[in-house]
Formats: structure tokens, C-alpha cells, sequence
């Protein structure tokens, strides 16, 4: 590796929209650069995870070295291909650290996407230098000039910088290579400086421990040397260093500048801290910065399916948040589960991918329950204050939702949403967003016809099925990604779920009161009628949706207003949740001896109700000929059996029904 002078040496990202093509385009980068077999059919050959394969997406961000000649000098690109789903952002940001330019991919025919802007910003905050390419130019309805306008007003990178490719065919792929070389600056390091390298990435491999993905910042690492981590002041020795073309490739040494893999005999999962700085031993160093954490944005339960399985299930955890840092891990347990924990996610695809992982890298089958956002709750009472030790708590399992009485107000976490969308559909998608309790921030014309809308919305009303509205109503032309923006006040009630009057804790789920009393009384309708007459605004049954939207009216009203245009809307999310449960559960729920009343309540105020039949044995069937004394004795236990059940108001639930409302409830 020493031949790489630094001046060699360009280290750059592939960010795009989902689909736009990275991992197309880095196939070719691989075969250009001979970094693989060209006559081979290579497809995506940087997603290695059977996940990656089966969903046809990245998640994890992939490193790879090619060597290139050009104008007779020699380079050393190391390319990381990252994913565009939003979900996992946080490998894009990480991987950027590593990088100082990125090819920014937009697809000809779709153009610039929601998640395009965010990984820009994600680039250009980092300072690097971005190179647009227009993707897919083969595509009959391709049009690249308009998409290097679009680049041209939306990030201010004059049109003439872009370059049009065909990564599925080839066209113009050489030249992309040219501009890293030309455009993206040598990295800023020294090698006579001591070492230091950012660990920006980490797998877990059962027989050589822990392998670290390194960015040398300064100074050489070669095989033997006795290297200290930041994190942990433990000391280590190098057993091997090597680059990634794209599998592991040993080398020698690697040098300050470059990108590669070390592996240092770690063993503990503990010592394998993702932002950790490494250093020689006999030369300590200032660390460098290092990653934010990343932000949890939904939590749910993880337990094993049998309790046996704990300490297997605790351990493939472990080893996979090695691989996946931004995950959150939390002990916890449950009555009707056991031990198990709590675990924090960046999205629902990211809570399933991981899921998925475990079973199918470490053979782990889980029970995952309901997602939750991360609600917090500022305590009113000086001994809860004290208990807690703060003021303000935030709620990660809603069992343990504090009550109204204990609280002075009860936040919900809220996010920037930025969705792109061509103009015909603005209608719908303003009505959606304002039925999910958004309110506008801003709106811009990126084209004559796509208009990109910015919108904070409650986290919670985002989290699970607004994408899919969004795609649906929009004939899956609308993209959408959003960021953290912080916690609004919000009206927060907890909906339990009742077996003939018991609480079930697995189900305890929390909603806005707003959405649960949606729906309202025929007072409150006829003063939004009124109110309605006022505005010059019919129902939606007699002015049509489409002509009319809502922008002008208050906001705060206007999910009401809503209701009355769209009488299929949701009426009343929380009665909708609540039924959901309760018939999932009343399908779990063998029928017994006595009836079973499943209910979903707020307070004391019943929402939604299922109810199992009573099952009742026919006890005399096997009753031959006229025994009546023995017929008598049947019924009598029958009648005893079903009056101790009641009594204790203890319904025997199968393990599997609650496993089976928590697992749908999850999939959903
Ligand atoms: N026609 C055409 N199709 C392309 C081109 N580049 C990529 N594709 C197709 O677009 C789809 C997505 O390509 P990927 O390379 O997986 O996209 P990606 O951006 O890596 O996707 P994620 O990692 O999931 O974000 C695949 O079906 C590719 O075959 C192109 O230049 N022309």
C-alpha cells in the first residue's frame, strides 16, 4: 500500500434516493477498475447481507478499494456504497466522516427525491465536495435535462457539473471515475504524524473476534503494532490489516490517507465501540470527534420466543449492534414474556431488517412488540422528581405511562418531513399531511411541475403506515424523509387493552387525544357545519375533495373539517387501533367455558369491544341412557368450573395468543 502517495488517494461515498441506482453504479466502478470479473453478470455485487439480496435494498454502507490507472499515475479510490432508505441515514452519515466527495445519483426519469435533498445536506454540512450524476439516461422517459435543472435550482450546482449515465448499460461510467480524480480533493492527513484511525465501521466475526473498519487520519498501522482505543484504554495487538476489494484483502501496512479493515484480537463486544479512535501505545493522541448517537425514533419489545433461548438471544444482540451501532439496547421484562429488552430503532423497515438479521445470521427467532415512539412526561410531584432523578422522563414502554395526576405536561417527539411530490397530487397529500396533525413549514416549485413541501409532524403519526398513504394516494410518485425536530406539548392518553376487566400490559399502547376523540358529538358536528358555511365550504360529500383544500382554514380545526369531507377518513384512530387489537385477539383466544369479554379502554371509557363466546361443553354427549344423578354431577362441574374462572377473573391465555397479537401487531 505504500506505492498510494496521499496525493493518490480519493475517498468518496455514493449517495442517492432509494433505487436511484448506487449499487448498479458501483458494480460497474468495480468492473472498470478490474476490482471484479466484468465478464460476469454483477449485480449489486456490494450488498452482501441475504437481506440485501432478498429486499433488493442496502442497508449497510460497503467499502471497497479500486486501483486505477489514469493519465500514467496510479489511484487508490475507496468508494463506500451507502443505503438511500431513510431508516438507515445514519450509515450515511457515518460513512461520510470517511469520505471527501461524494457522487450525489438521481435518477433521469423520477428526479430529485426527498431522500436526494437529505443526503446533499448530509454532504454539504460535512464540507465535501459533490459530484451530481444523472442516472439511468437509458430509460425511454429519461429526461436528464430537466433533473440537471432541478440540481441546478434545488442545491445550486451549475448544470454543466453533471454527469449522465447509464449505470445498468455502462454510458459514460469512465468519466465518473475522471471527476473523483479531478474533483474531490486528496485526503488531509499526515503519515509522519503518530497514528490515528476513526473506526467508522465494525462486523462481528465468530472465529477472529471483531473486524474494524478504519479511516487512517494519521500515521501507519501495520500487523504487531500495539494499539490502544480511545474508548476503552485497553490495549491490543494487531493480528491483520488489509483493504476491502471488495472482500478482505491482507496488506502489509496501511498508511494514513487510506481506508481498510484491522483486527486486533477483540473479543468483547464492549471493545468494539463504532467512533472510537485507535492509536500506537507508545504514542497516545488527542481522539478524534468521534459520531453523534444516533436517535432512536421507535421502541419495541424483544423477547425470546422460549426463555431457555436468553442467553443465545442476549448475545446475537450483541454481536449485531457491533454491526448496526444505532441501535438502542435496554433490559427489560414482561409478565406475560419474561426477560427479554427493549430495543430502540431508526424506522419500522429498520426495527424489521434487524428482526430479520438475527434470524438469519444468528438463527435467533424473537417476539417483537407493538412499536412506540418515544414519549416524555414532566413530572409534576417533588417524590417522583426524586425517584426518577429529573424532571422530565421519557416514556419508552408505555406500561409505564405515567398518569395525568403525577404529570405537568406530557411532550411527543416531532420531526421536519420533506416530501417531493408532481403538483397534481399537492391536493391530496396537504389533506393527508393535515390529517396527521402536520403543520406546514414550507412550499417550493423544484420544476414546472414537482413541488417539494416541508411539514412538522407528530413522529408517531408518521411512523407506521403514512408512507404507504403517501405512495398510495400519490400513485407512488411522492417520496418522502424526514429528521429529528425535537418535542411538542401534546394531549397523551393511554388506551389499555382488557381481558373481562384485567389490563393486558403487552398491549398498553398510547395515543393523542385528539385522534381518540375524533369522531365528536352531533353538537360539536353541527358547529363545525356552521363553521364550515362560514368558510364558504361544503362537506366533501357535495364540493369534492380535489377543488377544495384546507390550507386557508385554521389548523386547529382542521381535522375536523377533514372528517366531514372525507367521511371514510380515519374517524377515530385510536377506536380503529384499539378494534384492530381486540379482533386479533379475539382470534388468538381459544373459546373456554365462559365468555370472554376482550376491550379497549381509555380511562374508564370502553372504546372498542370483542367478545369470545363461551364454549359450552357438550358434557352429556358421552351421557348414555337416563343416569340422571350422573348427568347432575356434569353440569354441576361445568357450572363450578366456569364460576371459578369468573371469580378470579383469570382467563387462561395461551402463551402463543399474545405472541400472536404482538407478532401481527409488529408485522403490521
Ligand atoms: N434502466 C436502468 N436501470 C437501472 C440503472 N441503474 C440501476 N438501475 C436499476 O434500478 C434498480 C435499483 O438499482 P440499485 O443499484 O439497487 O439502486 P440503489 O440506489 O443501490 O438502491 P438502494 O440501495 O435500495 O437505495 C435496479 O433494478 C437496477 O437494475 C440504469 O442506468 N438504467
Amino acid at each position: 500500500m505504500s506505492r498510494f502517495s496521499v496525493e493518490n488517494i480519493r475517498n468518496f461515498s455514493i449517495i442517492a434516493h432509494v433505487d436511484h441506482g448506487k449499487s448498479t453504479l458501483a458494480d460497474r466502478l468495480l468492473e472498470l477498475t478490474g476490482t471484479i470479473d466484468k465478464t460476469k453478470n454483477n449485480k449489486q455485487v456490494l450488498d452482501k447481507l441475504q437481506v440485501e439480496r432478498e429486499r433488493g435494498i442496502t442497508v449497510k454502507a460497503q467499502t471497497a478499494s479500486l486501483f486505477y490507472n489514469w493519465e500514467g499515475k496510479q489511484y487508490l479510490l475507496n468508494l463506500i456504497d451507502t443505503p438511500g432508505h431513510v431508516d438507515f441515514s445514519y450509515e450515511v452519515s457515518r460513512s461520510l466522516s470517511a469520505c471527501q466527495g461524494v457522487l450525489l445519483v438521481v435518477d433521469a426519469n423520477e428526479g430529485i427525491q426527498a431522500q436526494t435533498v437529505a443526503n446533499f445536506f448530509l454532504a454539504f454540512e460535512a464540507q465535501l465536495s459533490v459530484i451530481p450524476v444523472i442516472n439511468k439516461i437509458d430509460l425511454k422517459n429519461a429526461d436528464p435535462e430537466s433533473v440537471e435543472k432541478q440540481i441546478e435550482k434545488v442545491f445550486d450546482i451549475p448544470g454543466d457539473e453533471c454527469i449522465k449515465i447509464s449505470a445498468k448499460l455502462g454510458t459514460n461510467v469512465e468519466r465518473v471515475l475522471q471527476a473523483v480524480i479531478e474533483r474531490i480533493p486528496p485526503p488531509k492527513v499526515h503519515r509522519i504524524n503518530p497514528l490515528r484511525a476513526l473506526v467508522f465501521d465494525s462486523t462481528f466475526d465468530q472465529y477472529r473476534g471483531v473486524i474494524a473498519n478504519v479511516a487512517l487520519f494519521d500515521g501507519v498501522v501495520s500487523k504487531g503494532d500495539k494499539i490502544v482505543s480511545a474508548h476503552t484504554k485497553k490495549i491490543h495487538e494487531v493480528n491483520e490489516v488489509g483493504v476491502l476489494n471488495p472482500n478482505e484483502q491482507p496488506a502489509h501496512k496501511l498508511y494514513a490517507g487510506q481506508v481498510g479493515y484491522l483486527i486486533a484480537g477483540m473479543k468483547d463486544v464492549t471493545e468494539a465501540q463504532i467512533g472510537d479512535t485507535l492509536y500506537l501505545h507508545k504514542q497516545p493522541v488527542e481522539p478524534l470527534p468521534g459520531f453523534k448517537s444516533a436517535k432512536p425514533m421507535v421502541f419495541a419489545g424483544m423477547y425470546p420466543i422460549d426463555q431457555s433461548e436468553y442467553n443465545n438471544l442476549k448475545s446475537a444482540i450483541e454481536k449485531l449492534t457491533i454491526n448496526d451501532s444505532s441501535v438502542t439496547v435496554h433490559r427489560d421484562s414482561s409478565l406475560a414474556l419474561g426477560a427479554g429488552w427493549r430495543l430502540g430503532f431508526l424506522g419500522l423497515l429498520h426495527m424489521e431488517v434487524f428482526n430479520q438479521r438475527l434470524e438469519q445470521e444468528y438463527n435467533a427467532s424473537v417476539i417483537l412488540t407493538t412499536p412506540t415512539v418515544p414519549y416524555k412526561a414532566v413530572l409534576s410531584s417533588a417524590k417522583l422528581i426524586k425517584d426518577y432523578r429529573e424532571k422530565e422522563i421519557t416514556i419508552i414502554n408505555p406500561a409505564q405511562f405515567p398518569e395525568k395526576s403525577k404529570v405537568t405536561e406530557y411532550l411527543e417527539p416531532v420531526v421536519l418531513g420533506t416530501i417531493i411530490t408532481p403538483d397534481e397530487y399537492t391536493g391530496k397529500v396537504m389533506m393527508l399531511c393535515q390529517a396527521r396533525r402536520a403543520v406546514q413549514k414550507n412550499m417550493i416549485f423544484i420544476d414546472q411541475n414537482r413541488v417539494m413541501l416541508k411539514y412538522i409532524f407528530p413522529l408517531n403519526e408518521i411512523v407506521v403506515d403514512f408512507y404507504d398513504s403517501l405512495k398510495s394516494l400519490s400513485s407512488g410518485y411522492a417520496s418522502f424523509d424526514y429528521e429529528d425536530a425535537g418535542y411538542q406539548t401534546a394531549e397523551l392518553v393511554k388506551m389499555d387493552i382488557l381481558l373481562n376487566g384485567n389490563i393486558v400490559e403487552e398491549l398498553v399502547t398510547i395515543v393523542h387525544k385528539e385522534s381518540a376523540s375524533r369522531g365528536g358529538t352531533e353538537r360539536g358536528r353541527q358547529r363545525i357545519r356552521s363553521r364550515l358555511q362560514a368558510l364558504s365550504c361544503q362537506p366533501r360529500a357535495q364540493c369534492g375533495a380535489e377543488t377544495c383544500e384546507l390550507q386557508d382554514h385554521d389548523l386547529s380545526q382542521s381535522w375536523k373539517l377533514n372528517r366531514l369531507r372525507h367521511p371514510g377518513a380515519p374517524r377515530d384512530k385510536a377506536h380503529s387501533v384499539g378494534k384492530a387489537i381486540c379482533e386479533r385477539l379475539k382470534d388468538s383466544l381459544p373459546r373456554q367455558l365462559f365468555e370472554i369479554a376482550i376491550q379497549a379502554a381509555i380511562g374508564s371509557k370502553i372504546i372498542a369491544r370483542e367478545t369470545v363466546k363461551a364454549y359450552r361443553k357438550n358434557v352429556l354427549a358421552k351421557c348414555y341412557g337416563g343416569d340422571i344423578t350422573r348427568k347432575m354431577k356434569l353440569l354441576k362441574r361445568q357450572a363450578e368450573g366456569k364460576k371459578k374462572l369468573r371469580k378470579v377473573g383469570n382467563i387462561e391465555v395461551p402463551r402463543d395468543a399474545f405472541i400472536k397479537v404482538l407478532k401481527t401487531q409488529s408485522d403490521k
